[in-house]
């Protein structure tokens, strides 16, 4: 099954059809103020033009027959059914012969029986994002009002149920929730939500000229934002839902970095670009036409054209796209060099790296010492899933197995 933000190889380009239009105003969200890159134009969608322009491109730029449409924002269904029902009809008009698929994100508050229906009939990969039980929720993922909207997001989830959709959940791990790693796991195993995704949120607030609030990674500087979660919240959030993880659910519940994990270990793609040892292949093009290095880099100085100038493989081929590209290893400092689970953590996401190492070096991620303890305790538990795979045998037999911090099966 696919998730969906895979940014495995090949290349891939998010697109934003309605910029960062959005009917809620979750507190921590990176993507809401991106409408400030644009604050004179009026309308912030996508036209019929460029659809078919990006979608055409899009397909011929592929290297592979198989090609992922991801559809992200701001709020993806903030654009009518319609607007997707042509996209679908121009991906079959210029397939050419290839396999497309379709993943969107969404927060879920809007779907409705026609919605799933389509989503079905099409054969969507639906990602919703839901931060665990209502009070950890609606603690940060509000409407423009104020108004709490966990409610909506599980009505969303029903019809998805209803009409047989695949969905998968993004859940955020912020101050709040990251002090009650069960109470949010098991509330996902509640739903029967079987495929998770946690993200940490870090931001930090800092001074710039263009109207943007939340600073880009690799640069220093700023004010932690107070929803962001701690280096300790998360290495200890981590620990505890891979303890249940690991005892009861290995196989048949999937939580993404455990899975990334494991890969690492075993040598073969992560399948998630934060995990991996390079990343940049996952563009993300607005609903203008500009593109940008990666989703959590939509800032002016990492634009890399736009797609009525430049085409999807110039701007992806770049060597603005390539700096960006190897900059996660080419930048990581004499820390992480050092480091015993450089294989498994690869200094995390760009994004989280602005702070300095023991050794005054810059770019240490800003997690480093929670993603550090969680390697050091699940290393005996990944040595012995690698060992079972390295033997033909199913991982799931750790589940038998007990360990101690450090001890080797
Ligand atoms: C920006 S939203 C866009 C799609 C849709 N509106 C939604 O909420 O699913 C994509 C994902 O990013 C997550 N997100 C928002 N702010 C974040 C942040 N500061 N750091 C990490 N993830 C964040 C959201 O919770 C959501 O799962
Ligand atoms: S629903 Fe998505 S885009 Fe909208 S504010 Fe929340 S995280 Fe941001
Ligand atoms: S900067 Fe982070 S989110 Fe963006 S592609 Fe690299 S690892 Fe992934
Ligand atoms: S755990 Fe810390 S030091 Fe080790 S690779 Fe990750 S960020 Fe670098």
């Amino acid at each position: 099954m696919n998730t969906i933000a895979p940014f495995g190889r090949p290349m891939y380009m998010m697109l934003k059809p309605a910029g960062s239009l959005c009917n809620l105003r979750c507190k921590y969200c990176y993507y809401l103020e991106k409408g400030k890159l644009y604050a004179d134009r009026r309308n912030h969608v996508i036209t019929d033009e460029l659809l078919e322009k990006f979608i055409k491109e899009y397909i011929e730029a592929q290297t592979t027959p198989q090609v992922l449409f991801t559809w992200h924002g701001g709020e993806t269904l903030m654009r009518p059914l319609a607007f997707y029902q042509r996209a679908i009809k121009l991906q079959q008009a210029y397939a050419g012969g290839r396999q497309i698929a379709n993943c969107i994100q969404t927060n879920a508050t809007l779907l409705n029986d026609a919605w799933c229906r389509f989503f079905k009939e099409n054969n969507f990969l639906v990602g919703v994002s839901i931060d665990g039980p209502q009070e950890f929720h609606d603690e940060y993922r509000k409407t423009a009002t104020g108004k709490p909207s966990f409610r909506q997001v599980m009505r969303g989830i029903d019809l998805l149920n209803k009409h047989g959709v695949e969905w998968n959940a993004l859940a955020v791990v912020n101050d709040f929730n990251a002090d009650y790693p069960l109470d949010c796991y098991r509330f996902f195993k509640e739903i029967d939500c079987h495929y998770i995704q946690f993200t940490p949120i870090v931001e930090r607030i800092i001074a710039r000229n263009d109207g943007l609030k939340l600073a880009p990674g690799m640069q220093e500087g700023g004010t932690i934002a107070p929803f962001s979660v701690t280096p300790e919240q998360w290495g200890s959030f981590l620990c505890a839902v891979f303890d249940e993880w690991v005892r009861h659910d290995v196989g048949d519940y999937f939580v993404q970095l455990f899975d990334a994990t494991l890969a690492n270990w075993v040598g073969v793609p992560p399948g998630v670009c934060t995990m991996a040892k390079e990343c940049g292949h996952a563009g993300v093009m607005e609903y203008n036409g500009d593109v940008f290095s990666c989703d959590h880099f939509v800032y002016p100085e990492h634009r890399l054209g736009n797609l009525n100038r430049q085409t999807i493989f110039e701007m992806m081929n770049s060597e603005k796209q390539q700096t960006f590209a190897q900059m996660k290893r080419r930048l990581l400092p004499r820390q992480c060099k050092e480091c015993r689970f450089l294989f498994a953590c690869n200094g995390e996401c760009p994004k989280n790296r602005f702070t300095r190492d023991r050794f005054g070096d810059p770019g240490l991620n800003y997690l480093c010492t929670g993603y550090h303890r969680f390697f050091a305790h699940v290393a005996p538990y990944m040595d012995f899933m690698k060992n079972e795979l390295d033997n033909q045998r199913s991982p799931a037999n750790v589940m038998n197995q007990v360990f101690t911090e450090g001890s080797t099966p």
